[in-house]
């Protein structure tokens, strides 16, 4: 499936579809995709850009606090990838959340990783991976070249997170929340619904056909 919001089509595979000959990756759960999110999405494109390599976001489904019970669902997964795709990635990585995926060695994801050779990997300080959360920066940064994103902060001071904008949600406070979320088109949604459907029959789909 592709999907183009930005002139530049962005490809969306499993993560057993891909291999690439270099790369800037981001990863994680991406929920909401919220102002946090799109600036470090946003850095590893533009770094992917300069160096003339792929920018690839690999990101899971569901994110894996909602597939341990641990947090409500913000997002639907086409409003993700709709969110994401409008940031211009050459490719977003879609990776099956499930118990086998979730069993998987810290060693054995850096593996799976090893196949984009990425150039440079951009996650935040607090980003962890593997069965158990075994994994952390450090063990990232044994196999590649890793940079730490600084934390976007709200007006108010406080790191945004998912965390933060399903609080504000369950409080009834919306506004706030959409304000943390930052903003969201409308028509780039519903296509990245529609296309999210087509993704189901496994076909092929170009936004511009
Ligand atoms: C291969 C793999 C296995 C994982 N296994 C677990 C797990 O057993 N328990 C858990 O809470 N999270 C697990 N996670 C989720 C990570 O802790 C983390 O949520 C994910 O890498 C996304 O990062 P983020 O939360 O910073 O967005 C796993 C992630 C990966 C990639
Ligand atoms: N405010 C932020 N500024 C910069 N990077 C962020 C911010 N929030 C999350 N990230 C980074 O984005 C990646 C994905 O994070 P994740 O999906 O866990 O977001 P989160 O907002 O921390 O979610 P949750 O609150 O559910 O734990 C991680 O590398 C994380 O460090």
């Amino acid at each position: 499936m592709s999907l183009d919001f930005t002139g530049m089509k962005t490809q969306v595979l499993r993560d057993d579809q891909i291999a690439l000959p270099a790369s800037v990756l981001t990863i994680g759960a991406f929920d909401g995709v919220h102002r946090g999110h799109q600036a470090l999405i946003s850095r590893a494109v533009a770094e992917a850009r300069a160096a003339g390599v792929a920018s690839v976001v690999w990101t899971f489904d569901p994110p894996p606090k909602v597939f341990f019970g641990r947090a409500k669902q913000l997002s639907p997964v086409s409003e993700k990838l709709a969110r994401i795709a409008r940031l211009g990635p050459d490719y977003i990585v879609l990776a099956s959340f499930c118990k086998s995926y979730a069993a998987r060695s810290p060693q054995a994801f850096l593996d799976d990783l090893a196949r984009i050779n990425p150039a440079r990997i951009h996650v935040g300080a607090d980003f962890r991976f593997g069965a158990k959360q075994a994994g952390c920066v450090t063990t990232l940064a044994e196999r590649f070249d890793v940079t730490l994103a600084p934390a976007v902060l709200c007006e108010g001071g406080e790191v945004i997170s998912s965390t933060r904008i399903r609080g504000l949600r369950a409080e009834g406070r919306a506004r706030e929340a959409v304000a943390l979320q930052g903003s969201t088109d409308a028509a780039a949604l519903m296509s990245g619904a529609l296309l999210t459907q087509d993704m189901r029959f496994g076909e092929e789909f170009d936004v511009r056909n």
